[in-house]
């Protein structure tokens, strides 16, 4: 790993230190400091205190660390070893509720260890290797695609807004709703590209500010309560954001304030798009009533970027890291397979 953003990992695997290796996304922009995680207590808090953060790098992030929690099982027997892994398993899913891709990923390492009985323990972790590492390329690869396809949706020159970090920072690389933006950066497009700042932990503001610029994209930041403004100012061509879980009636949850954008793209009559892997379609979860929205500490609202306490004591504070968006607030969600445009009646999206 280098220290230049573009070039850095968001995450990856040291096999000879037997660790997951992170850039501490608590500590950006001003530090790239990394995290050598080797017990599943410090993953488990990497992923829970967001130093590891965005649904796809938490999926990626979970599997490296179950792999990891693998090398640690001493026993030869199966049954032994496949019921400690599944331990294991629920204890990394209970770090975060709301990105589905946390249980998906670790639900793919599962099926390897029940598809491998008879199988020696050191073959099942080669395989559990080989599955993690793949399912950090795919996140890759499909990154890119979801770029593509969205790619055929925006025209050079066009001012874009996102919301939270759905980047590279948030993913293996490229992201998903910023994809489009490296991709275009790329074929020279000239995006005007704003970003909120993302009350209250900041992610639009620390993160994706950090990398677009970093990339030598045209990057604005705002404040959250700034988006009715450039929108009426026809700066907007189009909203991009990523999510944590789509649900089976296309209703999607997001980092809090999405759905806020939302509303105000539609008043504005600007599509607005969200970008996700199909792994972040939950058919299980019949609509965005039943996602659970993961409350955050009080004191991220109070106190984490000031001096002082920045409300009186004993105010209340409610503090919920994400909201829904409602399917027919979404002009099309934009995947690896395409461009869903026709979820009026649901998604058919198998997993
Ligand atoms: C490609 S990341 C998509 C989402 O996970 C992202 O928009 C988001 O809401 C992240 O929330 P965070 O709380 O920072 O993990």
């Amino acid at each position: 790993m280098t220290t230049n953003i573009l070039d850095m990992e968001t995450l990856a695997l040291d096999e000879e230190e037997r660790a997951l290796v992170i850039i501490d996304q608590t500590k950006l922009p001003n530090r790239a400091e990394y995290l050598h995680l080797k017990t599943q207590g410090e993953i488990w808090m990497a992923i829970r205190e967001l130093q590891v953060r965005g649904a796809p790098a938490i999926g990626d992030a979970a599997a490296i660390g179950i792999y990891l929690a693998a090398l640690e099982i001493d026993t030869d027997d199966y049954a032994e070893f496949a019921h400690r892994f599944h331990t294991a398993a629920d204890y990394l899913n209970s770090s975060r509720p709301t990105a589905v891709n946390l249980s998906w990923a670790l639900n793919r390492m599962e099926t390897v260890v029940k598809n491998a009985e008879g199988k020696s323990i050191p073959e099942i972790r080669a395989l559990l290797r080989d599955e993690a590492l793949r399912i950090k390329q795919e996140d890759i690869d499909i990154c890119k695609k979801i770029g593509e396809h969205a790619l055929t949706l925006v025209k050079p020159g066009m001012g874009l807004l996102t919301h939270c970090n759905a980047g590279q920072l948030a993913t293996a690389k490229y992201g998903t709703a910023t994809a489009v933006m490296y991709l275009g950066h790329q074929k020279g497009y000239n995006f005007k590209i704003y970003t909120d700042e993302t009350r209250p932990l900041l992610q639009g503001a620390r993160l994706t500010a950090y990398e677009l610029s970093a990339a030598g994209m045209d990057v604005t930041l705002i404040c959250d309560n700034m988006a009715s403004t450039v929108m009426k100012n026809g700066w907007i061509d189009a909203v991009f954001v990523g999510c944590d879980r789509v649900a089976a009636n296309g209703d999607v949850a997001n980092k809090i304030g999405t759905s806020g954008v939302a509303i105000l793209a539609k008043h504005y009559g600007i599509p607005f798009y969200v970008c996700a892997p199909t792994s972040t379609i939950d058919m299980n979860t019949p609509t965005g009533a039943d996602i659970h929205i993961e409350q955050r500490p009080t004191a991220e609202v109070t106190d984490i970027w000031y001096k002082e306490r920045m409300t009186a004591d004993g105010v209340k504070v409610y503090n919920p890291a994400f909201d829904v968006t409602d399917h027919e607030l979404i002009t099309a969600i934009v995947t690896e397979e395409g461009v869903l445009t026709d979820f009026a009646h649901g998604l058919t999206h198998k997993q």
